[in-house]
């Protein structure tokens, strides 16, 4: 299969940086497949972005627990912003996960920064710096998720639409292939997964009326093995949901911009895809829209669509489906969990994409509604320009890409809740590649929002609710400690009671939460880190949040020591 992308040239390379340079050891060589697999198994790992190919974020440490949490503190934290002349500090949210492999973390930055760290005392092993170009098209912020870790090479995207390899011991670049049109406003920004001998990567750019897709390449040469695009060209199943004339479908989205979950017994990987393009706009593209705002099942072997399933048909609200599909077995049968943006948690059999349940999980819905069976109902979208339409949730989501946690003690699911609504006013616009295909203005409701971390079990029964005075846009970690930890846009950064949602811990970051805790440990020493920056586009969803104090931390948690034990 050819790739049908046009090379947008090498970016400018300052190469590896280090104030220290330091190698670091070669535990990166001993991750394969098998490891993978069995990640959760190795909880004093975190080895694959959600901790384990399910995207339960669940890990099975207990030392910091319901008990011990309150004795909880900093161990070290690594300044990240300060990372070079070239960069500064980062104005961006510090979104990534960090990865843990036997004593060593690999995390990824804004603007193309990845470290290695000594995840025991957080010292710098090597850094890495890839020259993004000033001019590439990001709808959101110069934002990364984080790296995949195999066979000795780190993965990691970069905004231009580039997946490099690294040397993981040393953090030389090895590999560098192009994964999207930059000029016509394709980028990348989630952390790629590796499967069997594969890294997979999800393209972004659907706010600039590109056409979503995966890649998987061979992940030692890095040659290019699939391309799965997320909407059908015409002649394909599921093109009749686009007009059949014109070119709505090239420029129709859907892009696969978070790492999908993966489960090795039906070799399927499952992939959340973004709004329909133009957004706000229906009127050019008449119909449902397919694969956008999907769950989407894909061959990892083959990289073609086994099944989907479409949580908000023909999308005028901006609901991308692109955040986290859980992977849990309940009475035998193996399912899959999905908060959408759209505010109803679904429940499929993730077999064949069946629809098992799907429920309200915020307060707030009236964009449409979802019956239990399913059927949608949206609400008449205004067809004149310049007509507000005020709708909740807002275009945010009432929940975002950040992920909810499943943890099968408690068999509940925790999830940050975003109760807020916003005003769209149609702004019509022509396509012209490279330039933000938007079909409205938008205002969100600055002096009337609120949030939560809500439990819920998964026949969507609210089991519990943390309530918090801002939306909750940080990913939730849950242990095998009964806790759960989230980061409020304040600063927070909170230990819930797992049980009954009450809070044991908090500890106050300096800056907003934006991004994915994890935990680990290295001999015998459990941490829980959590990236802290604010900045970029979250900021205009939190306009009251305007101003607040930026910046660009790792933060590494732990028990106290005995003193002088370090
Ligand atoms: O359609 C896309 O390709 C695309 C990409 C991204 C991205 O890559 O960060 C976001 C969005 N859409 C988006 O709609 C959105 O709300 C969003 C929030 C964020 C973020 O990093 O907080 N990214 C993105």
């Amino acid at each position: 299969m050819t790739l049908e992308y046009v090379d947008a040239g090498e970016a400018i390379d300052h190469g590896t940086l280090s104030a220290v340079p330091r190698n670091a050891p070669d535990v990166g060589f001993r991750v394969g497949y098998d490891r993978l697999l069995d990640a959760r198994s190795e909880s004093h790992n975190w080895l694959t972005y959600y901790g384990a190919y399910d995207g339960q974020r669940y890990s099975l440490l207990d030392q910091i627990n319901t008990e011990t949490v309150k004795g909880m503190g900093p161990a070290w934290i690594f300044q990240a912003g300060t990372a070079g002349m070239i960069a500064g500090a980062s104005t961006y949210a510090f979104e990534a996960t960090p990865l843990v492999v036997d004593g060593v973390m690999y995390v990824s930055g804004w603007d193309g920064w990845v470290w290695a760290l000594d995840a025991k005392t957080g010292d710098q092993m090597w850094r890495y710096k890839h020259a993004v170009p000033y001019d590439v098209s990001l709808c959101c912020g110069n934002v990364n998720r984080g790296v995949a870790v195999a066979k000795g090479k780190v993965f990691c995207v970069m905004p231009n639409a580039h997946l490099l390899a690294l040397d993981a011991v040393t953090g030389e670049r090895v590999w560098d292939k192009t994964i999207g049109d930059v000029r016509a406003g394709e980028s990348g920004t989630m952390a790629p997964l590796v499967v069997k001998d594969m890294v997979i990567t999800g393209s972004s750019g659907g706010e600039f009326g590109v056409r979503g897709h995966m890649d998987a390449f061979d992940l030692e040469s890095g040659q290019h093995r699939w391309r799965c695009y997320m909407v059908p060209k015409p002649g394909e199943p599921g093109s009749e949901t686009w007009p059949a004339d014109g070119e709505a479908w090239a420029r129709g989205g859907a892009n696969p911009w978070i790492t999908a979950t993966f489960d090795q017994d039906t070799n399927l990987l499952y992939v959340g895809t973004g709004n329909p393009a133009p957004d706000f706009d229906g009127a050019v593209r008449e119909g449902d829209n397919l694969y956008t705002d999907s769950i989407v099942a894909v061959d990892v072997d083959q990289g073609t669509i086994q099944w989907h399933y479409q949580c908000t048909p023909h999308d005028v609200w901006d609901y991308d489906s692109t955040m986290e599909n859980i992977l849990f077995d309940q009475g035998g049968r193996k399912m899959l969990g999905h908060f959408d943006k759209n505010g109803y948690f679904f429940v499929l059999d993730r077999t064949n994409g069946e629809l098992v349940s799907v429920t309200p999980y915020v307060d707030r819905i009236d964009w449409g509604t979802i019956t239990r069976d399913g059927k949608v109902t949206p609400r008449k979208y205004p067809d004149a320009e310049g007509e507000p339409v005020h709708f909740y949730p807002g275009p945010a989501g009432a929940k975002e890409w950040t992920h909810a946690a499943y943890n099968p003690d408690t068999e509940l699911f925790y999830v940050p809740v975003q109760d807020v609504g916003a005003t769209a006013t149609r702004r019509r616009r022509e396509f012209r590649e490279g330039i933000p295909y938007w079909g409205a203005g938008v205002q969100v409701d600055a002096d009337d929002m609120t949030g939560s971390i809500s439990a819920f079990d998964s026949e969507g029964n609210e089991k519990w609710r943390w309530r918090n005075t801002l939306p909750m846009c940080s990913s939730v970690l849950t242990t095998a400690g009964n806790l759960v930890f989230a980061g409020t846009p304040s600063g927070e950064f909170v230990a819930l009671d797992a049980r009954n949602g009450e809070k044991l811990w908090q500890f106050q970051c300096g800056s907003g939460h934006h991004g994915s805790p994890m935990t680990y440990s290295v001999d015998g020493r459990q941490y829980v880190a959590v990236p802290v920056g604010w900045g970029g586009w979250i900021e205009g969803f939190l306009p009251g949040m305007l101003g607040a104090g930026h910046g660009s931390a790792l933060i590494a948690f732990a028990l106290p020591e005995e003193p002088g034990t370090r």
